[in-house]
């Protein structure tokens, strides 16, 4: 699995820690203005400097807008980001404690009526009244009860996602627009089943996390407290079996033909959030170039294959295996016949292979595992790793691609979790904001509960990596990490 990056920065990228003068005689709430202030500054000037104003929240949004590039720029990403975790900081420090967990632990009201909104249409129905709608015509079109609509519609509005402009009556902002697949209610409604398929991918997976997710989520506590399954690491014991009282992976869940809608929608997640991905990301960290011709490079649950095709465009001179599930490797064997007849000649073999069994290939130079390892507990992560480490040979590297969490402390024990492993220095946000920036930074764990909900997986920090890896006999050598990705390539080399 492998879910986008919704938060397209690396944190730690160009912090320049705040000196410490003045610190001690500052209150934590001036300090947290000051960073917030000083960010706002330093935005509003670069704003400023290329004639620009910065995106207004209450506009759909326009990503082609050269304002919208301005604020994904990485020198205006660093300080949003400041901004973020300073004033979640600060509203966390002053709110009243009771509302601050309201806010937590009824989030899942928010998730639920995020799936009611997007399963009901009800951003496409907006996009054509760009003034607003009311909810009795927003139910006309959708048959859903309306003035159940219009209190979901105001407790998302509430966190800014559309806007209330009069009473009941309910427009796209920037957030509710993300969710827009720009395809007509009626075209929706003439095949429901084909609604996100040519989209960027972004509403069909935040109806996969409103739904099945959500619902596995809420099974956690049953799943943890259960004596025989709470520390279970199998696919099967995942808190989604539960919820959903199946005994399979999700994988086989979703292929039963009663999940089709389900299966379709979220295959067009993946696919379109791979997208959010730099296309050339795999090609921007391990140097593919330094490998000696016809080396042999193994992608090991590789899917289609798209990663290979990718190296294998700059780098033709290796040789190249596609391992995955046999109706995957199928699919595939189409798709690369059609589009690359040259495959006859054998320089990519396209392989039925099942990870959990012994590695067949024993001269492989790398195996490659992206978007893998995530998906599955310590137990069986160790068990897929364990099988490429006894087929490999003391040439053969390891890389594994997927997001390194950060801890939200710092990490003054790394001695313990992998200090010394070039790639994975880090410099402290300015005092007092946490090690991780916090809500800044939320994403990586909130994808984490994603996966233990979904495949009892782990976005892994780097101390979990570096155990995984050497209870694996695998040591860390490298950490590379690319601007724009969400993934790091972790490299690898047998102990
Ligand atoms: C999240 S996808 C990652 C695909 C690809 N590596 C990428 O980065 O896009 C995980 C892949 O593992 C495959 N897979 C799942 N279980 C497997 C198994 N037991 N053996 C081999 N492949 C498996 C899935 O079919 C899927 O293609």
């Amino acid at each position: 699995m492998k879910y986008p990056d919704l938060f397209p920065f690396s944190w730690f990228k160009g912090f320049r820690p705040e000196s410490n003068d003045n610190l001690e005689t500052k209150s934590p709430l001036r300090q947290l203005a000051d960073i917030i202030s000083s960010s706002v500054d330093q935005i509003d000037a670069t704003f400023k400097d290329r004639g620009q104003k910065y995106p207004n929240l209450d506009a759909p949004f326009d990503p082609t807008t050269p304002a919208e590039a301005t604020a994904l720029s990485p020198e205006v990403i660093h300080c949003s980001s400041l901004i973020v975790a300073a004033c979640a900081h600060l509203s966390a420090t002053v709110n009243i404690p009771t509302k601050l967990l309201f806010d937590v632990g009824g989030g899942f009201h928010l998730s639920a009526a995020l799936g009611v909104i997007i399963e009901g249409n009800v951003v496409e129905i907006l996009h054509d009244h760009p003034s607003g709608l009311g909810v009795y015509d927003i139910s006309a079109k959708n048959g859903m009860e309306p003035t159940r609509l219009a209190r979901l519609l105001r407790l998302l509005a509430t966190h800014h996602v559309f806007i209330e402009t009069s009473p009941n009556v309910f427009k796209n902002n920037k957030l509710s627009s993300m969710l827009d697949t720009h395809k007509s209610f009626d075209t929706i409604q003439s095949k429901p089943e084909d609604k996100y398929v040519g989209t960027s991918g972004i509403s069909a997976l935040f109806a996969h996390t409103c739904d099945e997710v959500m619902k596995g989520s809420a099974f956690l506590t049953e799943t943890l407290t259960d004596p025989d399954i709470g520390a279970s690491g199998a696919v099967e014991d995942c808190p989604l079996a539960v919820a959903f009282k199946f005994k399979k992976s999700f994988w086989e869940w979703l292929e039963e033909p009663r999940n089709e809608y389900r299966m379709n929608r979220f295959m067009l997640a993946m696919e379109g959030s791979a997208k959010l991905e730099p296309s050339d990301a795999i090609l921007r960290g391990y140097q593919w170039g330094n490998l000696p011709p016809q080396s042999l490079v193994v992608d090991v649950g590789g899917s289609l294959g798209h990663i290979v095709r990718e190296i294998r465009n700059a780098y033709p001179g290796l040789k190249y295996v596609v391992q995955d599930r046999p109706a995957v490797i199928e699919s595939a064997r189409q798709i690369w016949e059609k589009a690359i007849p040259s495959i006859s000649d054998g320089s990519v073999v396209l392989q039925v292979h099942d990870f959990l069994k012994p590695q067949p290939i024993l001269d492989a130079r790398i195996f490659l595992c992206r978007g893998v390892i995530h998906d599955y507990s310590y137990s069986v992560a160790k068990l897929i790793l364990r099988n490429l480490r006894d087929a490999a040979t003391e040439n053969t590297e390891l890389l594994i691609i997927d997001t390194i969490t950060p801890y939200a402390c710092l990490d003054d024990n790394q001695a313990r979790v992998g200090y010394g492993i070039m790639g994975t220095e880090t410099l402290p946000p300015p005092t007092p904001l946490l090690a991780n920036l916090g809500k800044a930074n939320a994403v990586p764990y909130i994808l984490d509960s994603q996966v233990l909900v979904v495949l009892n997986g782990e976005e892994r920090t780097i101390g979990s990596f570096t155990e995984l890896l050497k209870d694996s006999g695998w040591k860390i050598t490298r950490v590379f990490t690319i601007s724009g990705s969400s993934g790091k390539q972790i490299l690898a080399a047998p102990v």
